[in-house]
């Protein structure tokens, strides 16, 4: 996939803690999404890689209802000091999209769990397919990575898609009274690495 842009952007999140990075844009990717690349650091032969899922509730407003903001920040630290990419993928509510995302709060809020919400809506639990992801990493010269995720399926399926996966290292848990229910249906319905306290 021929890289389209590549511009220098100076971070700064709301705490303090700045870096820069370089952000990457593509042309003709698998699902015609504008996915993103940020080169943060100076990658070695083996980068450290995160697949981020857009989370705009979390990610831009803070919502605490899942923990896609503070494992933004965590990823972009990581791999600032050991050299990385940070994929932003337009992927938004396990790819089910944002209005659905929320409508499937509603049903949270009702009893449902994440996964049961998205099925009450006529969606899969988990709809992301990482085929463009694995496309942005070859256009970056990139065929083997460790991989900064608790989800197991983010490998199993960049390695079907023929990305090398050296090493898995999970990320931080947050967990809030808000995303306590959430993060307990990610560890046991979808296997995701998470220690939790028990929840009261
Ligand atoms: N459909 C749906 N999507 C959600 C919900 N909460 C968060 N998301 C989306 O889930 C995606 C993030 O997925 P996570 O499961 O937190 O993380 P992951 O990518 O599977 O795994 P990690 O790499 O370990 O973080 C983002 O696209 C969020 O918008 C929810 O209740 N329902
Ligand atoms: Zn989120």
């Amino acid at each position: 996939m021929p890289v389209r842009t590549t511009v220098t952007v100076p971070l700064r999140f709301p705490d303090g803690y700045a870096t820069s990075a370089e952000v990457t844009t593509f042309d003709g990717l698998a699902d015609g999404r504008e996915h993103l690349a940020l080169k943060v650091g100076t990658p070695g032969p083996t980068p450290l890689v995160r697949l981020h899922s857009e989370c705009l509730t979390g990610d831009v407003f803070g919502s605490e209802r899942c923990d896609c903001g503070p494992q933004l920040r965590e990823a972009v630290e990581r791999i600032a000091g050991v050299g990385g990419y940070l994929l932003y993928l337009r992927q938004e509510g396990r790819g089910i999209g944002l209005y659905a995302k929320l409508d499937a709060y509603a049903l949270q809020d009702q009893g449902l769990d994440t996964y049961a919400a998205n099925r009450a809506l006529g969606h899969a639990d988990d709809e992301r397919d990482y085929t463009s992801a694995a496309q942005m990493l070859s256009s970056l010269g990139v065929s083997e990575i460790d991989l900064l995720t608790n989800n197991p399926d983010k490998p199993a399926q960049l390695r079907r898609l023929g990305i090398g996966v050296r090493r898995v290292l999970p990320t931080g848990v947050y967990a809030t009274a808000a995303n306590v229910r959430y993060l307990e249906a990610k560890a046991s319905l979808t296997r995701h690495t998470l220690t939790l306290p028990m929840a009261g």
